[in-house]
């Protein structure tokens, strides 16, 4: 997941990119990037790290011009490694053309190919960002080669993206001394939506949390497969650019991703996480005897307002077991198994009170590689807890995810191929209760009826786009997987009383 922002403007843009960009962190922690632009010149600082640590006076006070963009960065292609793909990316033809980009493209090879032998575009990274900016360039350069440019010159130009490019992707970019484009896939999977300031600033971001937090007015949600254009004196051009276009975003950023206090595509992620704790409360009392349980504790960050629902509804106390160290970031976008793990015990710390000679439920907002689950659980033994029941707010992770979550392989995620007592041997719980995927679809889809479906992919193994193979998600496991890399493979977590091989 990253988060992207871009605005156009009559005040310099700097700080307010750099503030958004803060808004938009637990997105993306490994990289960030700002561009500005004045009297037609791009102005850029990218670098590996969190955007506090990326920006520091010097290079802010190098990013003039009163519009920009910008973008955190959490990998889902290449190689997190590498400082080459933090973003934006920039081309110099045509007219000068720079990108964010939130998704993953699932054609990237094949683009890649095609963009070096007809398109003669060389691409220098393992990015698919640069891919898809190089086919944006390509196709504005069709589109606009016998006539000035125009908003209905960008938009042709994002109807030709829409027939080449696959996957997902919310993008922004900045058309050199023309205006800022934005368009989001014919599925919407990523979010992307729009506002403005009471001084005519125009503010495109990921969520909404971004506008409000630095003075915009939310308007609304970029629709799947739209086009805007916002030309350099703030006016807004809008046009649908797909040939056909369904409203499916990725419900995955609803039980983890964004943050609860942003609403995307209609749907408050509070709310969502909430209806997700009163389904699972149903199933907790079918599975646990609520006699049996003492407290209920969340595991910060995102499971909080499931878990306080679920508590409410089980009639029982809902405790803070266990305290966040809020200068550890969240684990689960970290790249590599080996640093998520240590991560985990210095991220959180049990208050021993909390666990002493009591039956704890445990709840956590969803359980993928188990990394986090397996560690709590023992440190809720560890802390005198006599039962440890653990509760997920999401239903079991059992497939790739394709789509700009980090998840490529199957065999990293703890859920693949087990059954749920499987699981919970593995984590080491009393008893593991996990969400039920139509109960999850439907939490959150009540809460707007227009939604026409939810790419829940590493749910159901139902990919929204409906063209992904098992090639393909052979081919982008290993395009993403780098030798040497530290990562601990869950396949190799093996049950308490497995036989070795
Ligand atoms: O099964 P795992 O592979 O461990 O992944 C799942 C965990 O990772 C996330 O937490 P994270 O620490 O990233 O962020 P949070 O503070 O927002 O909960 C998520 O909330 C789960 O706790
Ligand atoms: N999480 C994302 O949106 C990632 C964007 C892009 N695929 C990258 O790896 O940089
Ligand atoms: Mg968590």
């Amino acid at each position: 997941m990253c988060g992207i922002v871009g605005v156009v403007s009559d005040a310099p843009v700097n700080q307010l990119i750099y503030d958004a960009l803060l808004l938009l962190q637990h997105r993306g922690q490994d990289a960030a990037g700002i561009v500005t632009q004045q009297d037609r010149k791009f102005f850029m600082h990218k670098a590996k790290g969190m955007v506090r640590d990326v920006f520091r006076t010097r290079n802010m006070r190098g990013l003039p011009g009163n519009s920009g963009l910008g973008q955190v960065r959490y990998p889902t292609a290449g190689n997190a490694e590498s400082e080459e793909e933090a973003q934006p990316f920039y081309v110099n033809a045509p007219f000068g053309v720079v990108l964010v980009h939130n998704g993953n493209l699932t054609n990237a090879h094949a683009l890649k190919a095609e963009l070096y032998s007809t398109d003669h575009r060389h691409i220098n990274t393992d990015s698919d960002s640069e891919v898809l900016l190089n086919v944006l360039a390509h196709e504005l350069e069709r589109a606009s080669r016998d006539v000035p440019l125009s908003p209905d010159v960008v938009f042709a130009a994002v109807s030709g993206v829409h027939k080449r490019v696959r996957g997902s992707y919310a993008v922004i970019a900045h058309i050199a001394g023309r205006g800022m484009l934005a368009f989001r896939d014919p599925y919407g999977i990523r979010p992307l939506c729009l506002g403005r300031s009471a001084d005519g600033t125009v503010m495109v971001a990921s969520e909404s949390v971004t506008l409000e937090g630095t003075g915009h007015q939310f308007e609304r949600d970029v629709a799947p497969g739209e086009a805007v254009f916002v030309t350099l004196d703030g006016q807004v051009h809008a046009r649908q650019c797909a040939e056909k276009s369904q409203l499916s975003p990725c419900a995955f950023e609803f039980v983890y991703l964004a943050r609860p206090d942003s609403v995307l595509d209609g749907i408050s992620v509070y709310q969502a996480r909430l209806n997700m704790g009163e389904t699972l409360a149903k199933r907790v009392v079918s599975t646990v005897p609520p006699a049996e349980i003492d407290v209920v504790i969340p595991i910060p960050e995102s499971s909080r307002p499931s878990a306080m629902e679920l508590a409410r509804l089980l009639g029982k106390p809902y405790r803070e077991g266990f305290v966040k160290n809020r200068y550890v970031g969240r684990t689960f976008i970290m790249p590599g198994q080996a640093v998520r793990k240590k991560s985990v015990r210095q991220k959180l710390n049990a208050i021993g009170s909390e666990f002493a000679g009591r039956n704890v439920l445990l709840v956590d907002d969803s359980i993928v590689r188990g990394t986090t689950s397996k560690e709590i659980v023992q440190m809720a033994r560890e802390a005198g807890a006599r039962k440890v029941y653990m509760a997920s707010a999401a239903p079991p992770v059992r497939y790739p995810n394709v789509y700009g979550i980090d998840m490529p392989t199957s065999e990293e995620l703890v859920a693949h191929g087990r059954s749920v007592e499987e699981v919970r041997q593995i984590i080491g719980a009393d008893a593991l209760i996990y969400q039920d995927v139509d109960a999850m679809k439907r939490a959150i889809g009540s809460l707007n009826p227009k939604v026409a479906g939810f790419d829940a992919s590493c749910f159901d193994g139902v990919y929204v786009t409906g063209d992904i193979t098992a090639a393909d998600i052979a081919r982008l496991n290993e395009e993403r997987v780098k030798p040497g890399e530290d990562d601990e493979d869950t396949s190799r977590l093996t049950l308490p009383n497995a036989t070795p091989a």
